[in-house]
């Protein structure tokens, strides 16, 4: 299968007055071509940002601090060789080190995304049809002129994402968009689509406007698109027919799907492949089988909720007890980020853990790749879960911890 994203040491801070955050933490990851990721892990993982990063969307006062991003794209590479050699590698660009209107002409065309809240894609005084022909419309112009897609921001997120602006009236789209988007209504899922599409916003019901929203995304044919959290609002009969229709289009567009979710069970029903983030890293990857059947950091068995208490009896029977870290640099421990809820860590956790390869399509930052866990280097707790260490990374002591 080949590849359409490679993702190597990924990070993305924001530099706030608490501090600079380390949102997403030296990531990798691979996305294959026609299918799809499933990125997993509680709240404040570092999930939503990961997505953002992908598609160039993360704002002030974040930014991508390091890391490349390979997009397998031939006629881009052809596009760019001459003028940044450095930045193509056979079919493969590095988005990162292209220009900034250049990344601004893949999103909408070669990238898309959609979010929780449909609502907030949609400006509510503008027909549904007449928002979906204004994607189809700057893609068409876009293809037209690649180099020219102008940005004229108003603030809906996906519209603004896709053309940055709303245009004023009809007039501006043409008769071939105005027909393409009823068409990709249709192909969402929308009865009635040519009546549908002169309706406004609010006269879609939540699961609607959700198949609308997808149907905006694809006005550009992407090659990718990111769901964040695309069915936690709906209820749960309506949650399944929105995966379906994403695993269908998945298939028949022959796109790629990169899934944010909180929920096993929406990874289990879609994905091929399955990224576990922990704390803004990338703790375990895989195929869906090695991450489900055969899971190897303790922090994917907890959420798994197949951590055995019965390997230190009496000891953190809630499989993952504790919250995520703040993310906040200074309150980092240098030690594996999740030793302090971890009911396996070793002497080994008290130093970073390296990504440990697994198989060839397995990898988990995690010590338990390598080594069996062992009783006898149990980390002492007082080394664990108390305050942050002084800031020189050294582990707290083992005796002397006061409780005040
Ligand atoms: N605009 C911002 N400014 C400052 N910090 C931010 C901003 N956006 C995200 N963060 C921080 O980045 C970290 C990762 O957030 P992110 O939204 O990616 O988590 P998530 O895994 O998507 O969580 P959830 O499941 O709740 O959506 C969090 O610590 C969050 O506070
Ligand atoms: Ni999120």
């Amino acid at each position: 299968m080949t590849d359409l994203l490679r993702v190597r040491d990924l990070s993305t801070r924001f530099f706030t007055e608490e501090g600079q955050i380390n949102a997403v933490e030296s990531v990798s990851f691979t996305v294959e071509a026609g299918s799809v990721l499933g990125v997993v892990g509680e709240s404040g993982s570092g999930k939503s940002v990961t997505g953002l990063s992908l598609i160039d969307l993360v704002e002030s006062p974040g930014r991508i601090t390091s890391g490349e991003i390979w997009y397998n794209n031939a006629d881009l590479a052809e596009r760019v060789k001459g003028d940044q050699p450095e930045a193509v590698d056979g079919d493969f660009v590095d988005l990162r080190r292209l220009s900034e209107a250049e990344r601004r002409s893949l999103r909408g065309s070669a990238f898309s995304m959609i979010f929780q809240d449909p609502m907030s894609s949609f400006n509510p005084s503008i027909t549904v049809g007449e928002q979906i022909a204004e994607a189809a419309e700057v893609q068409r112009r876009a293809n037209a002129n690649p180099r020219s897609t102008r940005s004229r921001t108003q603030g809906y997120g996906l519209g603004r994402m896709l053309l940055d602006g709303v245009l004023p009236d009809r007039s501006y789209t043409s008769e071939e968009s105005w027909d393409r988007a009823v068409e990709l209504l249709e192909r969402v899922g929308i009865p009635d689509p040519a009546e549908r599409a002169e309706e406004y916003p609010h006269q879609f019901s939540g699961g609607m406007l959700q198949r609308a929203m997808i149907a905006q995304a694809l006005a550009g044919d992407p090659d990718l698109l990111v769901a964040d959290e695309p069915t936690t609002a709906l209820d749960v009969t309506i949650q399944a027919q929105i995966l379906d229709l994403i695993d269908d289009l998945q298939e028949t567009l022959d796109m790629s799907v990169v899934l944010i979710t909180h929920n096993l069970g929406v990874i289990a029903r879609v994905a091929d492949r399955v990224s576990v983030m922990y704390a803004g890293e990338v703790v375990e990857r895989g195929t869906l089988s090695d991450v489900f059947d055969d899971p190897v950091h303790p922090y994917t068995k907890g959420l798994l909720g197949s951590v055995p208490d019965i390997d230190r009896p009496g000891e953190r029977l809630e499989p993952i007890a504790g919250n995520v870290p703040d993310l906040v640099d200074a309150n980092m421990p240098d030690r594996c980020y999740f030793a302090d809820r971890c009911p396996k860590a070793m002497t080994d956790c008290l130093t970073r853990p390296p990504e440990y390869e697994v198989s060839d399509s397995h990898r988990a930052r995690c010590v338990l790749a390598e080594r069996e866990y062992s009783e006898a280097d149990a980390v002492p707790d007082e080394r664990l879960a108390g305050p942050t260490d002084g800031g020189d990374g050294a582990p707290a002591p083992d005796a002397g911890v006061s409780d005040d």
